[in-house]
């Protein structure tokens, strides 16, 4: 349950009044009843290198830091969103992918700030309320799921991947990592934790894109490869050579029921324009009118 307030939230589209706008691909309808939104933008976005990754350590839910590296990769991705709308923000509850959601937001030229949803109790729903308006319209609310959470590596975590490939030979170690149903030993296989993330992704998440409101999930490299299948319709066989790389944001757009893979945007510094849709190059017009 997100904090009550939020749902009121306007998120970064307050920016000019396009309420008697026709346009239907115009996706700066304000909160219902003005203009319905007809698509939404979605951000994927794994976390930048974990002190782990670095050692190439497994990881699964063991809860570890961003390095230095993973840091800057988390701001570097900010920039590349930093034009892209969001309404709501989704990490797991592990520190890796808050931390690559919170630096990524400071790159986000709608300025707004990033609020850790506390909603775990009644007392704690009610000692994190803010009750400015204001301030409210200039958040964005970051809601922590442990059913996001990288897949559980079970008796591998901590373990070297190379001193296992060694131990149990590299084509087990391939199964064990990228096959869907085999799980690695006392683990989760990529199906179940594909039942909790896809499960959360389907209950929390897509309802907020189909009511027009924009979305960033910062997650892992299994559980979001697990939602990507989702998105993609991906076989299972199609998914073990998914690989996502740390830090690196991945655009989609979800139109009636649909999602549209735009890839990975690119920077502001970048030559060339990233094929943004209309209604986001439109959102990117009004930031640009706005900083002038
Ligand atoms: O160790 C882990 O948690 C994961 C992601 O870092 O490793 P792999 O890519 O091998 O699934």
């Amino acid at each position: 349950m997100i904090s009550p307030g939020f749902h009121d939230f306007n998120g970064p589209l307050q920016l000019c009044n396009h309420a008697n706008d026709s346009n239907p691909h115009n996706i700066y309808a304000f909160s219902p009843p003005f203009v319905r939104r007809v698509e939404t933008a979605l951000i994927l976005i794994r976390h930048g290198e974990s002190m782990w990754n670095e050692k190439n350590l497994f990881t699964g839910s063991v809860d570890v830091p961003l390095t230095r590296r993973g840091v800057e990769e988390a701001i570097e991705a900010g920039k590349r969103i930093c034009n892209i709308p969001l309404d709501f923000v989704y990490t797991s509850a592990l520190i890796r992918s808050q931390m690559t959601a919170v630096l990524a937001l400071t790159q986000h030229r709608c300025k707004k700030v990033p609020i850790i949803m506390h909603d775990c109790s009644k007392q704690a729903e009610a000692w994190s309320q803010i009750y400015s308006d204001e301030a409210k319209k200039q958040s964005f609310p970051v809601i922590r799921a442990w059913q996001l959470n990288e897949r559980m590596y079970g008796e591998l975590q901590g373990w070297d991947k190379q001193e296992i490939s060694k131990r149990y030979g590299k084509e087990q170690v391939h199964e064990w990592r990228r096959s869907y149903d085999i799980p690695p030993p006392e683990g989760e296989s990529l199906e179940m934790c594909s039942q909790r993330a896809v499960g959360y992704f389907k209950e929390h998440i897509e309802p907020q894109l189909q009511s027009g409101k924009h979305v960033m999930v910062a997650a892992h490299a299994n559980s979001l490869r697990c939602i990507i299948m989702y998105l993609e319709k991906l076989t299972s066989c199609e998914v073990i050579n998914l690989e996502l790389s740390t830090g690196v944001p991945l655009l989609y757009i979800y139109k009636e029921g649909s999602f549209m893979k735009r890839g990975s945007p690119v920077g502001p510094s970048e030559a060339g324009v990233y094929a943004l849709t209309k209604s986001l190059a439109l959102y990117r017009q009004e930031l640009d009118e706005m900083s002038c």
